[in-house]
Order: C-alpha cells, then sequence, then structure tokens
C-alpha cells in the first residue's frame, strides 16, 4: 500500500535526453495540462507517494475456479466471439464487462488464458471511472504500483500511457534505436509478477498505435528438445534497478527501490500447465549459471525467435472504447508508435493500463535447490 515515506524526486526534468523506455515517456508536465484530451482526469501524474517492496500473497487464479467450460456468464448468445489469428486473439463484442458477475469475471480469465490476448470494443466501463476499473481488475489478482512513470492522483495503480501527437520525443528515441517497438512482459521483475493486464483506450489514432503479441509457450513449442532441455532448468535475473536508476539519474520520479528477482527462464503456466518462455527485453540482468556472453547469445536468440515469429503473434487494433485484457505469461508484447508521422498527421493516444499481480512463476521442476547456480 502507498505510504507517506521517502520522496526521492519529483518528475523528469525538461533536459531528458531520452527516455529510457518508449512505453514510459518523458512527458513536459507545464505542457500536458494544456493538452486537449477527452479524458483529462487520466492524464498522467507524478505524486511523490514511495511504496514498499512486495511482499509475498496468497494466490488463486479465477480461472481455475470455472466447472463450465462453455463460460454462459460470459458469453450469452448474443455475444459476437470473432478471433483475429486462428492460435491467439479474440475480439468480443455485445458484452460489457461493467456488467460481468463474479462467475462472468473467473470465466473471462479463463477465456484470456485460452485466447492469451481478448478485445472488448465499445466499453462502458471506459467512462465508469478509476474506482470501477480498479474494482474490476481486483477480481484478477493484487494491485501493482508502477516504480516510474506517469499515474493517476489517488489512484495509484493506474498506469497512464499517453502521447499528445507530439513527435519530438520519439525523434529523440529513434536517434539510438532504429524501431520504436520495444517488446516486453510487463512488470517481470517482481516476485509475483502480472497474470491478467488491462488496457483501456481513452483516445487513439484512426489508424496506427496498434499493439502487437507474442505467444510465450508456442514459440517454445517450436524448439527442438535438445534446445528446451537445456532451457527448462536455467534461471535468469530480471531486475528493475536499471529503469530506477535512470531516473533517478536524469531527476525523474521513483517510487520504490529497485527489485532484483531470480525466475525460471521456463514457467508452467498455472492454468493451461503449458510451458512458457519467461523473457524479456527490458529487465534481464543474467541467466545463471552461463557467461555473459553466453547470456547475451542465448537471449539473442529467444528474442529474435519471439520477434520474428508472425505465425505466433496477433496484432491488435483498437477501436473506439477497447479493452484489452492479455495473459501476461504467456505472451510478450510491445506498443506500435507509427502514428506519428507527418504524412499522416500526429496523432494523441491515452490508454490506462492496470495490472493483476498473479501467482509466483512455477518452475519446470519444482524440486530445484534454489539458486543452484549462483
Ligand atoms: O501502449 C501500448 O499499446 C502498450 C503499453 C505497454 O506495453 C505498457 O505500458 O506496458
Ligand atoms: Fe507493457
Amino acid at each position: 500500500m502507498p505510504s507517506s515515506a521517502p520522496v526521492r524526486s519529483k518528475h523528469p526534468k525538461k533536459e531528458e535526453p531520452i527516455s529510457y523506455d518508449i512505453n514510459i515517456p518523458y512527458v513536459d508536465v507545464d505542457k500536458q495540462s494544456k493538452v486537449s484530451t477527452k479524458y483529462p482526469q487520466y492524464l498522467p501524474s507524478w505524486d511523490p507517494i514511495w511504496f514498499d517492496p512486495l511482499q509475498p500473497f496468497e494466490y488463486e487464479d479465477p480461472a481455475l475456479r470455472v466447472r463450465n467450460k462453455s463460460k454462459p456468464n460470459l458469453l450469452p448468445p448474443s455475444a459476437k466471439v470473432s478471433h483475429i489469428q486462428p492460435s491467439l486473439g479474440t475480439i468480443v463484442e455485445n458484452v460489457q464487462l461493467s456488467s460481468l458477475s463474479p462467475a462472468g469475471r473467473d470465466e473471462l480469465a479463463l477465456l484470456i488464458t485460452e485466447r492469451k490476448v481478448v478485445a472488448f470494443p465499445d466499453q462502458d466501463l471506459i467512462d465508469a471511472g478509476p474506482d470501477a476499473q480498479e474494482s474490476f481488475m481486483r477480481h484478477f489478482g493484487k494491485p501493482n504500483y508502477q516504480p516510474v512513470s506517469g499515474s493517476m492522483t489517488d489512484h495509484p495503480a493506474f498506469h497512464i500511457i499517453h502521447r499528445d501527437g507530439n513527435r519530438d520525443e520519439i525523434t529523440r528515441f529513434l536517434q539510438q534505436r532504429t524501431t520504436t517497438t520495444l517488446w516486453h512482459q510487463d512488470v517481470s521483475y517482481e516476485i509475483q509478477p502480472p497474470g491478467y493486464v488491462m488496457l483501456g483506450l481513452l483516445q487513439g489514432p484512426e489508424v496506427g498505435g496498434d499493439t502487437v503479441f507474442a505467444a510465450t509457450d508456442l514459440a517454445y513449442k517450436r524448439l527442438s528438445p535438445a534446445v528446451t532441455t537445456f532451457l527448462d532448468g536455467l534461471k535468469v535475473t530480471h531486475s528493475s534497478a536499471k529503469m530506477i536508476g535512470h531516473a533517478r539519474l536524469t531527476g525523474g520520479l521513483v517510487r520504490k527501490d529497485p527489485v532484483d528477482t531470480v525466475h525460471p527462464l521456463i514457467r508452467v503456466h498455472p492454468v493451461t500447465g503449458e510451458k512458457c518462455m519467461f523473457l524479456n527485453g527490458e529487465f534481464i540482468t543474467r541467466i545463471h549459471g552461463l557467461k555473459d556472453s553466453e547470456t547475451k547469445w542465448v537471449l539473442d536468440f529467444l528474442m529474435n525467435h519471439l520477434v520474428t515469429g508472425h505465425d505466433f503473434q496477433v496484432r491488435v487494433r483498437w477501436q473506439p472504447r477497447t479493452i484489452v485484457m492479455f495473459d501476461n505469461r504467456s505472451t510478450i508484447h510491445s506498443a506500435i508508435v507509427d502514428y506519428l508521422d507527418d504524412d499522416y498527421g500526429a496523432k494523441a493516444r491515452h490508454i490506462f493500463r492496470l495490472i493483476a499481480l498473479g501467482e509466483k512463476p512455477i518452475p519446470v521442476y519444482e524440486d530445484e535447490v534454489e539458486d543452484e547456480f549462483e
């Protein structure tokens, strides 16, 4: 929970040369207040709140409570269900998330584990306010408080993704990178990382600004037994230190101390039982038992496999008032910042993210000795 303990710094300085993470944009707060937005209450705020480290907690995945796999409480006959790709990604129309009973929310969790990414266009939950949105997500797990980046005053579990159409930051970002895509699994450094994640579109460009997802279990299945046998027992350190260090160095807001957590590289999904690659382009510092160049070799190969395998990916196009819910255990994702080009007219994009923290990642070999390779 929030506490009133030390405030390290305030919002980012104007001379900040480049954002550490394209998903955590540098924002000129003074200018922001003048930006026209449909949802001013959701403009990012940088309130000086301090959070203590996440403590272990009991977690039962809501999908495990579902007995009737046809999901009658989620999908009445009037619901229109269409798949975006054969193996992942589904659009559900004529269902309002705000009206779901607890049994309907359990069934939603099951649908998300089955389809990995589910989009619900035209949701009245988008306009129901932050309390209703937070309370909806509480069903799926514990809230997360982001250590850096813009949030909402009095609602620190919100992570706000907002671009006002200004290209300057992207131009700076692309001075050092060749693409705006940054593949990641959300908050993988926490001891109990997110299971379910909600993204809610407040405002977006007519064309562009899609979000792309890759299935980490399907990608795992493509690997040969010789490779999966090697990967199955590996442990990896995920760290928020670089992100937080960068924020501190540049005078940005910091709300938590850095966390380093050892996770299995391959985790077993608690609902589907599938093995998922648990990997991140942003937060991994080492694979235990491997040398630096070997770690880089393994991570480069696996990330390349994930991001180039379009046959186990889905790209979600945002329609107005869409809520996307995805399984952060069986997917890796990236925003696509392609809508700021002059030729197409710069556009604003405004999304909120709410996270439900889930189980401690389940290793393939339960009886492994902790930190055997340290
Ligand atoms: O903006 C998006 O589409 C995704 C943002 C995201 O991945 C994040 O904030 O963690
Ligand atoms: Fe993300």
